[in-house]
């Protein structure tokens, strides 16, 4: 990484606008104070979304130009965009992750002290999530109820697959689940390597393989597997779960996993159990929100994408329109994000100063309205008088 990168960024649809210009100081207010001036990010624009739409043309919503610069530059950063529900466009979220192989949705999601928490113990909570970003239900293969393909792909599974069981065969729409063994393999041996790097004590995956037994049910075996073949994973009495000692530390890590809908459950009511977590796209889609509330909610759940070769930082939270251009909500999600790409390209300094200063701001009670809301003698501040805070503190 040189001293001087170039960062592309993608502004970001709906409150894009307003968490990318404070995202972007408090980083390079962060940068500066850690390396007074000996290295400093500059920030080049790439366009997707609505904004590539006003300046690309009306149908372009991806350019090449972007993936370009996305593939060029290796790290990036990215604000939520817009996927319009029932028709329109697919998503380019799910385009980008599927255009640049981005098979890790990684999202650490921790307690910071004096955030405002629906559960009793938020401070239990201290999980990683591994969600698998390029396949399953998210691959986009679906045909229209009551459409030609549809009834197409039908006819072939009840004539030639033997399939009796579509309930309503006349007006049913029709998606298909891939989930193979590389994509879970490649995810899954990211997880336990993580859980070696990093002192973990256990990965568990989460799946719904006891309806969904050759995707998910596969998913889960697939991972047991390489529990075993590539880290000498041991079966615990008799398995499936099983562990192996972290060569590393010496200490065990143990493999196991979780049927999703007890899973969410679990982590309500025994957080502590759980650490890293393994999971399909899907699930993770749903986990992933889930914990983030159980934190003080999407508004400070940060992410990454990562493939072999790129990485694209990006909030968990959507484009929440309704707040779009007021100024007003929590910047700390795309923060922490930029955080973990700072931490990504070993500028462990900076990325440091962003959590004691995200820290601080909370402490001094200094928070966006998601926060204000539930905190006694909060002193609500807007999107960017919370970046200004965090630099006041750093
Ligand atoms: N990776 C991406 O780019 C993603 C894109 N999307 C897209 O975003 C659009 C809107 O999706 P939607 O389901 O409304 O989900 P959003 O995540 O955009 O918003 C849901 C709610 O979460 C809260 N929230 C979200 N972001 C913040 C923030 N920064 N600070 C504080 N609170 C926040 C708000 O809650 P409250 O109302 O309680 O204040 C908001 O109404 C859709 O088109 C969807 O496809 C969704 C997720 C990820
Ligand atoms: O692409 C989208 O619009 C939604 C994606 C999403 O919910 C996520 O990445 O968590
Ligand atoms: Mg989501």
């Amino acid at each position: 990484m040189p001293d001087n990168p170039i960062i592309p960024f993608i502004e970001g649809d709906g409150i894009g606008v307003d968490i990318t210009p404070v995202m972007k100081d408090v980083v390079d207010a962060a940068v500066a104070k850690a390396y007074g001036g000996k290295r400093k990010i500059t920030w080049m624009e790439v366009y997707a979304g609505e904004k590539s739409t006003r300046l690309y043309g009306p149908d372009v919503w991806l350019p090449e130009d972007t993936l370009a610069a996305l593939k060029e530059y290796v790290v990036s950063i990215k604000g939520p965009m817009t996927t319009p529900v029932g028709g329109g466009i697919r998503s380019l979220n799910v385009a980008l992750r599927q255009e640049l192989d981005l098979y890790v949705c990684l999202r650490p999601v921790r307690y910071f002290t004096g955030v405002p928490s629906p559960v009793k113990q938020p401070e239990l909570i201290d999980m990683v999530i591994f969600r698998e970003n390029t396949e399953d239900i998210y691959a986009g293969i679906e045909w229209q109820a009551e459409s030609d393909n549809a009834r197409k792909v039908i006819k072939f599974l009840r004539d030639e697959m033997g399939v009796k069981k579509i309930r309503f065969p006349e007006t049913s729409a029709i998606g298909i689940k891939p989930v193979s063994r590389e994509g879970s393999e490649r995810l899954i041996r990211k997880a336990l390597q993580y859980a070696v790097d990093n002192d973990r004590k256990s990965v568990t995956l989460v799946h719904k393989g006891n309806i969904m037994k050759f995707t998910e049910g596969g998913f889960r075996d697939f991972g047991y597997a390489i529990a075993q073949n590539e880290f000498g994973a041991e079966p615990i009495d008799g398995g499936p779960w099983c562990k192996f000692k972290n060569p590393n530390t010496g200490r065990d890590i143990v493999v196991k996993d979780a049927i999703a809908d007890a899973f969410l459950q679990q982590i309500l009511l025994r957080p502590a159990d759980y650490d890293v977590i393994a999971t399909l796209n899907l699930n993770g889609d749903y986990i992933s929100d889930a914990l983030a509330a159980q934190v003080g909610g999407i508004g400070i759940a940060p992410g990454a994408n990562i493939s072999d070769n790129y990485a694209v930082f990006e909030a968990t939270h959507g484009t929440a329109p309704k707040y779009a251009g007021l100024d007003k909500v929590n910047p700390g999600s795309l923060i922490l994000s930029a955080e973990m790409m700072l931490r990504h390209m070993g500028w462990l300094e900076a990325a440091d100063l962003i959590i004691s200063s995200m820290e601080r701001a909370i402490g001094d009670k200094q928070v966006t309205y998601d926060f204000a809301r539930l905190m006694d003698g909060a002193n609500e501040v807007s999107c960017s008088e919370f970046g200004r805070a965090m630099i006041a503190r750093m």
